[in-house]
């Protein structure tokens, strides 16, 4: 195997808080142990476009706080077609970069996955998404700061919920996974979580309105992950004015603000701990591995896996939302 000299560094995908400390920590780790560091802009796109640039130590000064990614991120179609990646190989080979560290979601690692077999190509993958959708990893960056921003929207929204003795839908992100929904659900105290990965077994509005969710209370807050299976807190609103006239219900949509913010302590710990393990992956002969973090030890799953299996929710958290909101 080619020796490494140089690192390409990436973030792609839905950005997350937190990228910025794994971004810092890979960095970091890399000149620390003697390699050149590039970073690419826009993720895959910054790949076929070429936009690929130096990074010392000082451009990765003062950003640990900072939710976004620095390096921006995007979608890239173009990525997704041969042709696409022949030209990120291209011009990524040209510019002396003889392994990848990819930051992103389920997507991303994806790409990355198909990229390294296309071209034998070295690359580790960090798990950089709110959505907690990676297999393989008890969390991925980002998650622990969206769930403290919707654990802090849904607190606000209670005030108003209660003082009106009204229902409120609250739709959170996830893509088509209901951790954020199901812990943040846990976190603010929600009477329910509605969640995709029950939705074609059981109605859970029925059950929920039909086991009397109000017993002892005249407000409710139901958060609703987004998904087409779920229906949608606008979806369960409209069933709810048509199937149970008696409620007054409203709908909050949080929105990209989950996205935002300064990463939480939990986050910054985990991008920091994980971008240095990439580079000593790399080091240690990894390749195509994503870093994952199991019981507080840091592991390496192959991307195959990590993409692969659908990562499993803990059912019983339902059933904990269910006896704490009596
Ligand atoms: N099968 C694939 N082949 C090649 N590239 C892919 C593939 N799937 C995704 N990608 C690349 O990864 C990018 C990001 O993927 P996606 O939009 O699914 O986000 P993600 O990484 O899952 O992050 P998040 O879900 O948090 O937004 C895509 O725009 C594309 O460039
Ligand atoms: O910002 P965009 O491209 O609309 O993507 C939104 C999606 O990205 C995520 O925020 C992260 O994957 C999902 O939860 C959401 O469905
Ligand atoms: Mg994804």
């Amino acid at each position: 195997m080619a020796e490494i000299k140089c690192i390409g560094i990436l973030t792609s995908g839905g950005d997350a808080p937190g990228m910025n400390a794994a971004i810092r920590a890979v960095t970091r780790t890399a000149i620390y142990n003697g390699f050149e560091v590039k970073g690419i802009m826009r993720g895959y796109k910054g790949l076929i476009t070429n936009e690929i640039i130096p990074f010392k130590t000082q451009n990765v000064s003062n950003i640990i706080q900072q939710g976004g990614t620095i390096l921006k991120t995007a979608r890239c179609m173009e990525f997704m077609t041969p042709e696409g990646r022949k030209l990120a190989y291209e011009n990524m080979t040209a510019q002396g970069i003889d392994a990848l560290v990819v930051i992103g979601g389920d997507g991303s690692l994806s790409g990355a996955r198909i990229f390294a077999s296309e071209y034998n190509f070295p690359i580790v993958g960090m798990p950089g998404t709110i959505d907690n959708d990676l297999f393989g990893t008890d969390t991925t960056i980002g998650y622990d700061t969206a769930l403290n921003t919707i654990m802090e929207a849904v607190d606000k929204i209670r005030d108003t919920a209660s003082s009106h003795e009204r229902l409120f839908f609250i739709e959170v992100m996830g893509r088509e996974a209901g951790f954020l929904a199901l812990n943040g659900a846990i976190a603010s105290g929600a009477e329910a979580a509605i969640i995709p990965e029950i939705a074609t077994e059981v109605d859970q509005l029925s059950e929920l309105i039909g086991n009397g969710f109000r017993k002892s209370k005249n407000s409710s807050i139901v958060l609703v992950a987004e998904s087409e299976l779920t229906g949608g807190a606008t979806g369960l609103a409209e069933r709810v004015k048509n199937e149970f006239p008696q409620y007054d219900v409203r709908v909050t949509i949080l929105g990209h603000i989950q996205r935002g913010g300064s990463p939480s302590a939990s986050d910054r710990i985990l991008a920091s701990r994980m971008g240095e393990a990439s580079i000593n992956a790399l080091l240690e002969g990894q390749r195509n591995v994503m870093i994952g973090i199991q019981n507080d030890e840091l592991v390496y799953i192959p991307f195959s896996k990590a993409i692969k299996n659908q990562k499993p929710i803990n059912r019983d958290l339902l059933n904990t939302i269910k006896i704490l909101s009596i």
